[in-house]
């Protein structure tokens, strides 16, 4: 099942990937522009998301594409523009500059959310990859408000067992959860020798489990997770993660909770923030709910509007976190 769309899935991740490294990289001091919402963005999250859409709508034309970015920007700013036209092109092969902006707006467009749609966040964890620390390429289908692939590339995700050049979590609805090791110039295949299986951890006894949360104190309330975890007498400090890497700690059992209460009852989480994470924690043998316990639902547009806190565990820890949680918080 659907062999066609991980294929194409994991060649755009790898190659994104590839071009937010090689800007990484390079990038001099905080290099970034800044959105109507005064979050910042960066020409390797504008490409990124190119390089995305330019391959599925070649692969899948019929399938809408749901992206965090737009070209609003790029239109408006010709050096912007041919920057990241530049970029594109030396990462791809020429593309035709109209084309590139047309293929990043095509994740700007409402769909039917409760039909087949992609859904991409090219670079989660943009702060992050800014300060040079973590960040995900993040790409997931859902087909009638379910995730049924999810992709997460993690160029700088490195406990030794991944290498040095971070790894691509991946996982079908029923499949299982593999993650292969990044090789720099070879897109990931899903016949790729190198990938392996990947598994939550065994933990049941929360005092001995690994909590993570995001860096950005701005992105959740670090306060209220520190009274949930007293309360599951959790004793390790929080292991601060930009971006979905957290939710590839869970699944490959380098942690065992990632709590994410938003600061501000109003702000709603983005299903590109959660949707190819979620994915992969749950067929790793985890499991992903709100803070009410409802697993989430993706039919509802670009935010997860029903749903307040996520709550990714290993699955064991579940149940006692959620209890935790509601003795914690009124939600
Ligand atoms: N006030 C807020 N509350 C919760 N999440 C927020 C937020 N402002 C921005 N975010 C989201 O937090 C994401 C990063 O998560 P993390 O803190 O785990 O690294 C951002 O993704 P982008 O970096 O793709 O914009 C953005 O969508
Ligand atoms: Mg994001
Ligand atoms: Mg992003
Ligand atoms: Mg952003």
């Amino acid at each position: 099942m659907y062999r066609k769309e991980l294929d194409i899935a994991l060649s755009a991740v790898s190659r994104a990937a590839k071009l937010c490294r090689d800007v990484q990289q390079t990038l001099v001091d905080a290099e970034s522009v800044q959105k109507k919402d005064r979050s910042p963005v960066t020409i390797a999250d504008f490409g990124s998301q190119a390089i995305i859409s330019m391959a599925l709508s070649a692969a899948f034309p019929e399938d809408p594409l749901v992206g965090e970015e737009d070209a609003v920007l790029l239109r408006k700013n010709d050096v912007l523009r041919g920057k990241v036209h530049n970029l594109v092109s030396n990462a791809i092969g020429a593309v035709d500059e109209d084309a590139l902006i047309e293929a990043i707006d095509r994740g700007a467009r409402d769909t039917n959310f409760s039909g087949r749609f992609w859904t991409v966040d090219p670079i989660d964890g943009t702060k992050g990859f800014l300060r040079g620390d973590q960040y995900a390429v993040a790409l997931a289908l859902i087909e009638a408000g379910r995730v049924v692939l999810g992709v997460l590339g993690c160029p700088n995700f490195n406990p030794e067992k991944w290498g040095a050049n971070g790894a691509i979590f991946y996982a079908v609805a029923g499949g299982g959860a593999f993650a292969a090791p990044i090789e720099p110039g070879t897109p990931v295949g899903r016949n790729d020798l190198n990938a392996k299986p990947i598994r939550v951890d065994g933990t049941n006894r929360p005092e001995a489990a690994r909590f993570c949360e995001s860096v950005e104190s701005a992105h959740s309330d670090h306060e209220v997770h520190r009274r949930i975890c007293d309360r599951l007498g959790i004793l390790a400090s929080p292991c601060r993660i930009d971006s979905q890497a957290k939710y590839a700690a869970i699944a490959s059992g380098e942690a065992s909770i990632y709590l994410r209460l938003p600061r501000s009852s109003a702000y709603r989480e983005k299903i590109w923030d959660h949707a190819a994470g979620a994915a992969v924690v749950t067929e790793a043998g985890g499991r992903v709910t709100d803070f009410s316990g409802s697993p989430l639902g993706f039919t509802e547009g670009r935010t997860l509007k029903s749903h307040r806190g996520i709550l990714a565990t290993n699955g064991r820890l579940h149940d006692g976190v959620l209890s935790a949680i509601q003795s914690t918080v009124a939600i």
